[in-house]
């Protein structure tokens, strides 16, 4: 298992050579002059995802090299690996096969046992969404992989829930995101969910067992029937006094597992029919990404981009902007898909890197990052391409009618306007002599005409993506997010990173295990500076 690294195939070198001669000073605004058909030339549409790439710095020259580069890094062999089940995370000697769980009855690797998984884990589902379950509230306890992927799909996806059936996620060992869910508890009508791959972390453990004390003190009976876990520990789940386990496996990844049982609260939210539709989504992207030639293959193209962004023109992050307030949580978990898979430093020998891995990726849902921290990416001094995810028909649901109807009808325009509006801006800016001619009734008059024109102006030529969804339903919100982890995959396959293990969260975890104890005793012996004052503040 060892392919060339990205600097490793003669396309790199020429990709630095087209950069220079080309890429740096490459202009959007000369480009769409140039070119009448740049909209249609690097737009596509692939399952679920319309996909504009046409306001990003590339030409064909570029497309060219990045594909040799990704021919070269044998990105198509790597791929296969993957879904075959080769051992790719080979510092942990696991299979990647999330793709696994979202394939159709015998169409990839451990289908008997995905399929009487997933089969256990909706037939639960619908027994709690059953009228005579007597469950109100769901209350699922996990973090990281075990939390992020269901909680932004079930606030994605909230036109699809049951209504009258509450899903709270708790995640954080502050004991105030587990104590006001409490407070809107009744022990006899809620269901704990416990996540955790491992079933050794400790922010899930701490809060799972106060969730049970609370229960016991609530006067709550039957732990085994309002408590399940979602886990591939099903022997430590146990020891817990939990009966029931949905199990896994240790081929799919936290940040990979939310098509696993660890949906379980967004089958309980949606139900069956709806979660069947979310993986099926996501298959029909995992096809695309097998099937389709790298020059029309989404997750592909949106890889190779990230790789001339980060490694040839030096951008360092990336933002995300869901014009969708259901997706307000996309950026969150796509932080993790992103910078836990491709935050690595070495390559898949332990070699350091000569350049650079995961940009940092970050957002918020529009339109409220406009009024936060766009003016830096407008005006800003560094280049941060954006994401734009537009959705063009929203859904409500057919509790809004009349006047309200058509309001929100109304404010879908606005939100989408807004959205064209600033990768419009974002790429044309505005020049100085733009904005001499401007009127600015708002500026001080003491200062001069010039002065106040460049502080108006706007130096465009910023890059954007806008990925388009007819609605936002499971299946379209399943191809989206298969489309981000392949795009996660790309880059880290060129990288020749592994993208599958995070040993970096090991060392803070560990450090952790022995401050505890020292913040009870005190004992600051041998530790810098620093955190032993910090301590003993915390301690006084
Ligand atoms: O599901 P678990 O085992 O509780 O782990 C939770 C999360 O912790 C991590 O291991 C590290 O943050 C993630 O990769 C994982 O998703």
């Amino acid at each position: 298992m060892s392919y060339p690294r990205c600097d490793q195939s003669p396309a790199w070198a020429a990709l630095q050579d087209h950069y220079r001669r080309s890429g740096a000073q490459f202009d959007l605004r000369a480009a769409f002059a140039a070119e009448p058909e740049r909209f249609a030339q690097w737009s596509l549409q692939a399952p679920e995802v319309f996909a504009d790439l046409s306001k990003n710095r590339i030409e064909a020259a570029t497309l060219d090299l990045l594909v040799q580069l990704a021919e070269g890094c044998q990105l198509g062999a790597q791929r296969e690996a993957m879904f075959k089940g080769e051992p790719i995370n080979h510092t942990e000697g696991r299979a990647v096969l999330h793709t696994a769980l979202r394939a159709p009855a015998g169409a990839a690797p451990f289908s008997d046992e995905v399929q009487a998984s997933l089969a256990r884990m909706l037939a639960f589902a619908e027994s709690v969404r059953a009228a005579d379950s007597g469950i109100r509230d769901v209350v699922h306890i996990g973090i990281g992989g075990s939390d992020l992927g269901p909680a932004m799909v079930v606030q994605a996806l909230q036109a699809f829930a049951k209504p009258g059936l509450r899903l709270h996620f708790v995640s954080n060992v502050d004991g105030h995101d587990l104590a006001p869910v409490l407070r809107e508890l009744d022990p006899a009508r809620t269901l704990f969910v416990i996540a955790s791959k491992t079933f050794t972390t400790q922010e899930t453990l701490a809060n799972a067992l106060a969730a049970k004390a609370w229960f016991l003190a609530a006067g709550g009976s039957d732990v085994g029937r309002h408590f399940v876990a979602t886990s591939s520990n099903t022997a430590a789940a146990a020891e817990f006094g939990i009966h029931t386990t949905f199990g896994f496996w240790d081929w799919v990844g936290g940040r990979y597992s939310l098509w696993s049982v660890i949906g379980l609260p967004i089958a309980i939210a949606i139900g069956a029919e709806h979660f069947r539709a979310l993986l099926a989504g996501a298959w029909a992207m995992d096809e695309h990404f097998r099937a389709a030639p790298l020059r029309q293959n989404l997750p592909a193209l949106l890889g190779l981009l990230d790789i001339w962004y980060r490694n040839f023109h030096g951008f360092t992050s990336r933002s995300v902007a869901p014009y969708h307030q259901g997706l307000k949580r996309l950026p969150a978990y796509l932080q993790q898909l992103e910078m836990e898979s491709n935050g690595k430093g070495v390559d898949r020998e332990g070699q350091a890197l000569p350049y650079g891995t995961s940009p940092v990726v970050w957002g918020e849902a529009g339109t409220n990052g406009q009024h936060a921290y766009f003016q830096m990416l407008h005006q800003g001094t560094d280049v941060i391409p954006v994401e734009f995810i537009a959705v063009k028909t929203p859904t409500h649901g057919p509790q809004v009618t009349g006047e309200l109807a058509e309001r929100l009808a109304d404010q879908h325009v606005k939100l989408l306007a807004n959205c064209l509006a600033q990768s419009q801006a974002l790429m044309q800016g505005k020049s100085v002599e733009e904005a001499l001619h401007e009127r600015a009734p708002t500026a001080s008059k003491s200062l001069g005409v010039l002065t106040v024109a460049r502080h108006r102006s706007f130096p465009g030529n910023r890059p954007s993506t806008t990925l388009l969804l007819e609605t936002l339903n499971p299946r379209s919100l399943g191809a989206l997010i298969a489309l981000y982890e392949h795009r996660v995959f790309v880059s880290g396959a060129l990288w020749g990173i592994n993208s599958f293990d995070q040993w970096g969260v090991e060392l803070g975890k560990a450090l952790c295990s022995s401050l505890l104890p020292r913040l009870g005793s005190g004992d600051v012996a041998g530790l810098d500076a620093s955190t032993a004052g910090l301590l003993q503040k915390l301690r006084a």
